[in-house]
């Protein structure tokens, strides 16, 4: 045991119990050591390295382009700055689907090259034996229902899901497979608030929803979207607590006009 003092962390027990005492999760995004260290001291429960970074910080198109490797290298430096999150890692597309051997060693590599304390997988019925193989080895699974990105050329749109019958349906048996599985919480994206507020009652594990109502355990959000840095994002579950790109674009003005003026380092700023 440690000397140091230290915070208490949050476990997977402590995401459980929350729902249990009607504790809301708050969960972000985040990819890299700064901004992880400022979303875990303000207070965060969870916070997903999500591979939504293929968007944000990489620029692509969609998330299916990002890597095994690059996730790792987003995981470990998020965990180098946590102290109290519990952090947890999307497995990238083409790393799980179809093959749970390889969704297996996929997971190990994240927990062992990053030391994250979960990963979470896209899907239900199709990845239940990945699922179970990874649950089985001792890594926490977090399940992730309705717009599964990764899956948006099966979709062809990001609009929202589980409106008919049939998909809601599936989507029902889905979160009940998933908790069968052993999962310990499922992300429910872009759902009609109803049907999270019924699966959300369905089950004994916490829905953290995006885009999926105010009756879900707890809510998620790409940090980047939320502190105003992806401009021209503004889907409608979004809420923008600060506008970032105004402010640094601000601030790259006021610097520029600085050193093309002279006043840039001043007598102070020198040696
Ligand atoms: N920056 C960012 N934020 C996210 O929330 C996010 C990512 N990237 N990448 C991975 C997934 C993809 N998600 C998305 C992607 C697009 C919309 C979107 O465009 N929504 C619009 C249009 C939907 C439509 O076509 O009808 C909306 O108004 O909701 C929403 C969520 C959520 N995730
Ligand atoms: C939007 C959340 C749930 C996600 O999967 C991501 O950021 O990749
Ligand atoms: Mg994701």
């Amino acid at each position: 045991m440690s000397v140091h003092k230290e915070v208490k962390r949050i476990t997977t027990n402590t995401i459980q119990e929350m729902k249990q005492k009607g504790e809301k999760i708050a969960m972000l995004t985040s990819y890299d050591y700064s901004m992880a260290t400022i979303v875990d001291e303000g207070g965060i429960d969870v916070i997903l390295v999500g591979d939504s970074a293929s968007n944000v910080m990489a620029g692509h198109e969609t998330t299916l382009p990002i890597t095994l490797d690059q996730m790792i290298y987003h995981a470990a430096s998020v965990v180098r700055a946590v102290k109290r999150a519990l952090v947890v890692v999307d497995l990238p597309f083409g790393s799980y689907q179809g093959n749970s051997k390889e969704a297996l060693n996929s997971a190990i590599r994240i927990m062992k090259e990053s030391g994250a304390h979960a990963v979470k997988l896209e899907g239900g019925l199709e990845i239940r034996e990945s699922v179970e193989r990874i649950i089985t080895a001792g890594i926490p699974v977090m399940g992730h229902l309705g717009l599964t990105p990764q899956s948006i050329y099966k979709f062809g749109t990001y609009t929202v899901r589980a409106k008919e019958e049939a998909e809601a349906e599936k989507l029902k048996q889905d979160i009940l497979v998933l908790q069968e599985a052993g999962c310990f919480s499922v992300v429910l994206e872009k759902i009609p608030a109803k049907l999270a507020k019924e699966v959300t009652d369905s089950v004994k594990i916490p829905t953290i929803g995006i885009g999926a109502g105010q009756h879900c355990d707890g809510q998620v959000l790409v940090i980047n979207d939320m502190i105003g840095l992806t401009k021209g994002f503004k889907p409608r579950f979004l809420r923008q607590y600060l506008n970032l790109f105004e402010e640094i674009n601000g601030a790259v003005q006021s610097y520029v006009k600085d050193v093309k003026a002279g006043g840039f380092p001043n007598e102070k700023e020198q040696y």
